[in-house]
């Protein structure tokens, strides 16, 4: 079966208000802030503060989480190489429409493999795609477990986890690099603030 079975019967509509119509009024310009990084290297926290603070300043943005994105969207999909694919073709896919509403959108995904990332970076404009990688050594991950799926993976419950029994590829070329492990959750987001500022995108 072909991907795309019914694309012929399929016409595009073009959207009369245009993005940057919607930028207009919002007072500043959208794009996907792609998180990525081990489970517990801060990627929800980093988004859901960058996320306060934008709130704060009265801009328009959302957040995407992976457990609450696999609750709903992609409630069908698990942890092997084409279910992970798919989350995120589908992540890149919201997050398109979200850059089309003029909204700042923060994924926060593990995201490990980089073709899968690619997959999602095409989806935009270049200036629209920031990714940010949270690197976290994996020990202080381990560390840090916040839901104890590390001491589940290595006790063998969990097949497939990222880090232990699954690769995670590290951005070769990020726009950002947050190291979690060397620099406080509030310089973190200040670095996060100052980029967008940089490239004039709030
Ligand atoms: N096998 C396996 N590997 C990695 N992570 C696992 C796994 N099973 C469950 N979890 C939990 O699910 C969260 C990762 O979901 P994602 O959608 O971000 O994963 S992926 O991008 O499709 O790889 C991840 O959330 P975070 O800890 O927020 O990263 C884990 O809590
Ligand atoms: N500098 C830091 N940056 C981000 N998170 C940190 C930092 N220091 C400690 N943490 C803690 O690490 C944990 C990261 O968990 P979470 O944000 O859920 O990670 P992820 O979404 O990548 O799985 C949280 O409990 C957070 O408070």
């Amino acid at each position: 079966m072909s991907q795309k079975p019914f694309a012929d019967n399929i016409h595009w509509h073009d959207s009369v208000v245009t993005k940057q119509d919607r930028s207009q009024l919002n007072g500043h310009k959208s794009c996907v802030l792609w998180f990525t990084g081990l489970s517990g290297s801060g990627k929800s926290t980093l988004a859901n503060a960058v996320n306060q603070r934008l709130f704060e300043k009265k801009l328009s943005s959302y957040v995407l989480d992976g457990d609450n994105v696999r609750h709903g969207l992609n409630g069908d999909l698990g942890f092997s190489p084409e279910d992970r694919q798919e989350n995120i073709r589908r992540i890149g896919e919201v997050s398109k429409l979200f850059v089309d509403n003029g909204t700042i959108v923060l994924t926060a995904f593990v995201s490990p493999y980089r073709d899968d990332r690619m997959i999602a970076r095409k989806l935009v404009a270049k200036e629209e795609f920031i990714e940010v990688y949270v690197k976290c050594n994996l020990e202080e991950c381990e560390n840090r477990d916040p839901k104890g799926l590390y001491k589940k993976a290595r006790n063998g419950e969990i097949p497939e986890f990222t880090g232990i029994s699954a690769p995670y590829e590290e951005p070769e070329s990020p726009e950002l690099v947050i190291s979690s492990d060397e620099t406080s959750i509030d310089t973190s987001v200040e670095q996060i603030i100052t980029f967008l500022e940089k490239k004039q995108i709030i």
